[in-house]
């Protein structure tokens, strides 16, 4: 399996409780302070019938309310988006306060494209440094977050000026975060992972194994050794990328002007470029209409504020060309990655979407823009290289070519 749910998730958060429980008493950072249950809450139940075991697991998790009567829970659906099913929990307390709490229960068969255990340390240290919902519990198939009270923004939200500065600004201080442990970049080890697994699949449902059958995956193969090859010649930074920065992973609070970034599932280290491209490609919406994609001055707007977010008209024209370049040609990875975690989710989502369409939304995406991507990133190539030949020869600095 790509990414096995082990035992370790699970030593994990034990790990952090023991850690606590040995010092005896609350650390400092209260983000150290994880409760643990080993309960499980049934996915497949209308949330009514859920809630005895809501409670059962708030009690858990929260002792401070094993008094309380089930009459003091209240459990409403947020959402059921693609991935998990999130859920509002209410707690009515005796001096008649009441604690908005999300339970997200993890998608059935998740682990087959979520690594949890990265995700629970990347939420450890991303919320310590400010960012997304605070983690309060983490029990058998799922987590228990802080609500936040901001709205979900909108594909076309994302377009905005004031809105895209301010997501530019966020990502650039996200990227920022150090989470301690391996460096190294995941993007091609995951895209490799998915690839294995989507490449050999069956479907049982006739229809969908003769569309399945129709993909080359000699040629994606190819595809992905070429952009490897690419976008490794870019020598991109590595930063702690989000992954998956689509409207519905930002929220915003209006009268506090404050922006959420959530959802770390898919965080990793990973290229920049490929944080930022990916986002890109979120603009067309969930219709994937990528006439959307931004122009090139909305994408330069973003690089200003997400290079110099306090000096935004700063930035020199070769760092917003060299950041073009390097958005350009990862957004290519972006399509071959999502394309690629489609197929899996197509055979092991028990959710009702069209995910073997999605690949060849993506997939056709990707072979659309391709020619156009590579030949950018290639002439940027041999014209840095040529300007490096220029300044080793005329003794030039090279910064200023
Ligand atoms: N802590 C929170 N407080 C309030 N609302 C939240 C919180 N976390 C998520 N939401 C809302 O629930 C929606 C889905 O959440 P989330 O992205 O975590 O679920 P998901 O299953 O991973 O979705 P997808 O796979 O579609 O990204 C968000 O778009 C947001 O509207």
């Amino acid at each position: 399996d790509p990414f096995p749910l082990s035992a370790s998730v699970l030593t994990f958060s034990a790990n952090v409780l023991n850690a606590m429980d040995v010092a005896g008493e609350a650390p400092n950072n209260c983000n150290l302070q994880i409760p643990f249950s080993s309960l499980t809450v049934d996915h497949s139940l209308r949330v009514p019938e859920m809630k005895p075991s809501l409670v059962r697991l708030c009690k858990d998790l929260f002792h401070k309310w094993s008094n309380l009567d089930e009459s003091h829970f209240f459990a409403e659906r947020v959402s059921g988006g693609i991935t998990n099913l999130l859920l509002k929990v209410s707690v009515k307390e005796h001096n008649g306060n009441m604690v908005h709490m999300t339970v997200r229960l993890y998608g059935p068969n998740t682990e087959y494209v979520i690594n949890r255990e990265r995700e629970l340390q990347a939420i450890h240290y991303l919320s310590a440094a400010g960012f997304g919902a605070k983690l309060l519990g983490v029990f058998g198939n799922g987590m228990v977050q802080s609500f936040i009270h901001a709205r979900t923004l909108e594909p076309l939200d994302l377009r905005k000026p004031k809105l895209a500065a301010e997501i530019a600004k966020q990502l650039s201080r996200f990227h920022q975060v150090e989470i301690p442990g391996s460096k190294e970049p995941q993007l091609w080890n995951d895209i490799f992972k998915f690839f294995e697994r989507a490449s050999n699949l069956t479907f049982d449902d006739h229809e969908k194994q003769k569309k399945y059958k129709t993909i080359s995956f000699k040629e994606v193969h190819t595809e992905l050794i070429k952009l490897k090859e690419l976008t490794g010649s870019l020598n991109a930074p590595v930063v702690f990328a989000h992954n998956d920065l689509l409207s519905g992973n930002l929220m915003l609070n209006d009268d506090e002007e404050k922006l959420y970034i959530i959802d770390f599932e898919y965080g990793s280290y990973s290229y920049r470029g490929f944080d930022i491209g990916n986002h890109f490609n979120e603009y067309a919406g969930y219709d994937c209409d990528y006439t959307l994609y931004p122009n090139k001055d909305e994408q330069f707007h973003f690089f200003r504020h997400y290079l110099q977010p306090e000096r935004p008209d700063k930035v020199s024209e070769k760092d917003l060309k060299a950041l073009y370049v390097e958005t350009s040609c990862y957004m290519l990875a972006s399509h071959l990655y999502w394309a690629l975690w489609a197929l899996i989710q197509a055979k092991m989502s028990p959710i009702d979407f069209d995910y073997l369409g999605y690949f060849f939304l993506r997939y056709n995406e990707y072979k659309r823009q391709r020619d156009m991507c590579f030949s950018l990133g290639k002439s940027y190539l041999s014209a840095s290289k040529t300007g490096h030949c220029i300044a080793l020869c005329v003794g030039v600095d090279q910064s200023v070519l």
